[in-house]
């Protein structure tokens, strides 16, 4: 069946469905990955958007039991070049079209990725319809653009607390905001202890648990729609060790009196340059984001440590005092590329301090 996406500005790209086959509503964001769609539909971060990849061919290595970043697809559509319904690859168990039918979610492909990308790069991010059934318009007047509902984040986020590993050298709490498997499967690979728990859980309750130290996760949507947990993360900041992932970054910055803004059209792909500005050395990070920590009025009790290379937009921050820190950008790659597992490391190492200190003042 033919379709169509309508934007905001009355454009109409028109395709063939793929998928679920329904009306979705949501806010189009583009994806440059040229690998990663299985990471992409199942990263909790996505919640509520529709994903357009810019390279034209996805599919063609089917999907497999091993790449997912939570336990299903949470964007609202997925939007494709070419859609391939004959993947090659040993691991592959699904088509994409069986497995995002399976899932409920809309797609439409055959589309024309580069016209529609670059409306979205020259009118910035905007929201969208995608229509079955529809080719084109001769009225607008019945389509309405709402605005999304904003705490995405308490849709995400697991309700329970759980154990994802039960042993290891070191315990972190990992506060879940929306995070994606391979933030836990980093800690559990360094020798990790890792107990999850639901975002709003109580600093007295993570206290309970006696962690070494504190993860924020990645998540979906506005950081100001979750101001509520900033007295707990900055709490938190000043008992343990914390590190920050994407908008668990954005969370620890506004804790600390941080600015957050939205972004034209946000940074999302597997190939962006960040520049450590402690070493000099860039490397080259996956990314999913559509806010950002702003430069201006950065408090003086933080420093950043990262920078944007296409842009110049703030990747990193750290705490000038306390052992907190966080980047905006994926050093759990899946997708894109594992440059950045050292983060993990300096994470360990501030954990390991904290111990060394604590024996210290318990003599
Ligand atoms: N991947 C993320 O954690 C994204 C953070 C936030 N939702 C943003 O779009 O900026």
């Amino acid at each position: 069946m033919k379709g169509c996406l309508i934007l905001e500005n009355k454009r109409i790209f028109t395709g063939d469905m793929i998928g679920h086959c329904d009306r979705g509503y949501g806010e189009v964001v583009f994806h440059t990955g040229m690998t990663g769609y299985q990471e992409i539909l199942t990263d909790p971060s996505y919640m509520g958007q529709i994903v357009v990849m810019t390279y034209p061919l996805i599919g063609n290595y089917g999907i497999n039991p091993d790449d997912f970043e939570s336990h299903r697809p949470w964007l609202t559509g997925f939007i494709t070049a070419e859609a391939c319904h004959s993947p090659n690859h040993y691991q592959s168990k699904q088509t994409l079209d069986a497995y995002l039918k399976a899932n409920r979610i809309i797609g439409l492909c055959g589309v024309d990725t580069r016209a529609l990308v670059r409306e979205i790069r020259a009118q910035g991010t905007m929201k969208g319809w995608i229509l079955p059934g529809v080719t084109e318009i001769e009225s607008f007047d019945s389509l309405e653009f709402p605005d999304l509902p904003t705490d995405q984040v308490a849709r995400v986020t697991t309700p329970n607390m759980y154990a994802a590993s039960s042993a290891g050298m070191y315990h972190v709490v990992v506060v879940d905001f929306g995070g994606k498997e391979n933030i836990k499967n980093s800690l559990v690979r360094l020798g990790c202890k890792v107990t999850v728990v639901p975002a709003r859980t109580s600093f007295e309750t993570i206290q309970s648990l006696q962690p070494d130290g504190i993860m924020l996760t990645n998540g979906p949507g506005d950081p100001m729609s979750c101001v509520d947990v900033l007295p707990t993360i900055r709490k938190l900041a000043e008992h343990y060790p914390v590190f920050g992932i994407c908008l668990g970054h954005q969370l620890l910055s506004l804790a600390f009196g941080a600015k957050t803004g939205k972004m034209r059209f946000g940074h999302r792909g597997s190939n962006h340059p960040v520049k450590d500005l402690t070493t000099g050395k860039v490397w080259i990070t996956s990314q999913n984001h559509g806010y950002a920590v702003l430069t201006e009025d950065l408090p003086d009790v933080l420093s950043v440590t990262h920078v944007n290379v296409n842009d110049g937009t703030i990747e990193g921050i750290r705490h000038k005092t306390l052992p907190a820190f966080s980047v905006q950008y994926h050093p759990e790659a899946c997708p894109g590329p594992k440059d950045s597992e050292y983060l993990f490391k300096s994470f360990m190492q501030l954990m390991s301090e904290r111990r060394e200190q604590s024996l210290v003042y318990a003599t």
